[in-house]
């Protein structure tokens, strides 16, 4: 078996962009599985290469962005094996273990397994040097430095604004600190924690809205200490103990609720579809989609709930539905996130406004998410305007023209939302490169054409 499945490097869409057709045909009907977690299935590897013994991963999104922390990993000492589709192994060094990397660490196009990353190496008393591509290399990156130089980190070098490429040396132990988290944001959260876990006594971080809690979940599951407190009326306090001696855990990580919206969004708005979704991760921190979605109005149904993992599963079906505008208030925001362009392609086909609050931080994702889906819907004939940080969709209730071509910006969440909405247009819809899709769901096409879209 090798080492590792086959992939492009991160600048081969750049010079090949890969444009990709949705269009209308009968309805969607099956049962299917989506990939890993990939909240999950980076933190799996990160914890593996932290702890001491051998961490067996079941499940594990083989997508690109989960790839390059493997390869992060093993640059940092960490020995990985991949044993079969979803199962890897990972040889851990443990906290204080790490090797200074002979090169760069290229993350791609992965903002969490590089923000993630920064927390660790930049706890260690090495020099790390990280990059990625193009849509990486615009992204924010201070909202992580910030906290790191005040637990002792040296920023070497980084561009404008923080921005990768940067280097990091860590101190020789790092200061424990009680930081705010400036946005609600659970790779700022992660980054202080993964820290603090090199630091002596307790590294607390506060946030306002709470976000999702795989690494405080994970934290547990390897043997720290975490304890984990309300703060306000929607945020949390969370308090690691430092230096904690990790041990190797299995790690099972369910299919992944943010790769499932697209399927899901599909059976919706494609008349006469019922599908299966199989065990779909349902932690509340991560379900506001299917909140929404279900004031909208959507048919879906919980079957086989379960547990994979330690987290929440279940079964949806779901059959198309006659969608109705809502109003998505912003604290629903960081439990859908990455759902939103989706909600918005949903939106189109609803009767009525969906107005989107508070959606600053979709503006710094792999791409401006406002403007790419603005512009997007625009080009399919659907009226959609940004009025400060809101999205608001006016649906037609009805029949969507569809004909245009979406600009993708290196966006896998943009690339899938638009081949989504053209399985239900009167003309086709076209994305200009669906190479991007293999960041976070490869199969993606094939998956919906087993479910009988037609994607090519
Ligand atoms: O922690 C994580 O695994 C993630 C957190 C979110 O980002 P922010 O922390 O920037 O909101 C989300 O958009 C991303 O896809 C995955
Ligand atoms: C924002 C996303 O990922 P990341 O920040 O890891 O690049 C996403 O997957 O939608």
């Amino acid at each position: 078996m090798p080492d590792r499945p086959s992939r492009q490097s991160s600048l081969a869409h750049a010079q090949h962009p890969v444009p990709v057709t949705a269009r209308a045909g009968g309805p969607l009907s099956g049962r299917v599985r989506v990939p890993g977690d990939k909240s999950m299935s980076h933190r799996a590897l990160i914890f593996g290469l932290l702890a001491i013994g051998e961490t067996k991963v079941s499940g594990l999104l083989e997508g690109e962005d989960v790839m390059r922390t493997a390869d992060a990993a093993r640059a940092l000492g960490a020995i990985v094996h991949h044993d079969g589709p979803g199962a890897w192994r990972v040889r851990g060094v443990g906290i204080g273990g790490l090797r200074e990397p002979a090169g760069v660490l290229d993350f791609g196009n992965a903002g969490t397994g590089s923000r993630l990353m920064m927390g660790v190496c930049g706890a260690h008393p090495i020099t790390t040097t990280f990059d990625g591509d193009a849509s990486l290399r615009k992204r924010p990156m201070r909202r992580i430095l910030d906290p790191l130089e005040l637990m002792g980190t040296t920023i070497v070098s980084a561009q404008e604004g923080g921005r990768v490429p940067l280097t990091l040396r860590g101190p020789r132990e790092p200061v424990p600190i009680i930081y705010r988290t400036p946005v609600a944001s659970a790779q700022i959260k992660s980054a202080v924690l993964l820290a603090g876990l090199a630091a002596p006594g307790e590294t607390t971080v506060i946030e306002t809205e709470a976000t999702r809690d795989h690494t405080e979940t994970m934290l547990r599951h390897f043997g720290a200490q975490v304890d984990v407190t309300k703060e306000g009326a929607h945020g949390r306090r969370i308090v690691l103990k430092g230096q904690p001696e990790l041990q190797a855990a299995p790690v099972a990580v369910p299919a992944d609720p943010s790769s499932a919206a697209f399927p899901l969004v599909a059976a919706l708005i494609v008349p006469g579809s019922e599908i299966l979704i199989e065990s779909v991760m349902t932690n509340p921190l991560r379900s506001g989609f299917l909140t929404t979605l279900r004031e909208m109005g959507a048919d879906i149904t919980v079957e086989n709930e379960g547990n994979e993992g330690g987290e929440a599963v279940a079964t949806l079906r779901v059959r198309a539905s006659g969608l109705q505008g809502v109003d998505v208030p912003p604290e629903r925001a960081p439990s859908m996130i990455d759902e939103y362009p989706v909600l918005a392609v949903a939106a189109a086909f609803a009767a009525g406004t969906t107005r989107m609050r508070g959606l600053q931080e979709l503006r710094v994702k792999e791409s401006d998410r406002l403007a790419a889906v603005e512009a997007g819907l625009k080009a399919a004939g659907v009226t959609c305007t940004i009025e400060g940080d809101d999205l608001v969709v006016h649906g037609t209730g009805g029949e969507v023209a569809g004909g245009g071509t979406a600009a993708t910006h290196l966006d896998h969440r943009i690339a899938m939302s638009f081949l989504v909405m053209g399985l239900a247009t009167r003309k086709p819809v076209q994305i200009d490169d669906g190479a991007m899709i293999a960041t976070s769901f490869p199969g993606f096409i094939a998956l919906m054409n087993e479910l009988g879209g037609d994607i090519a």
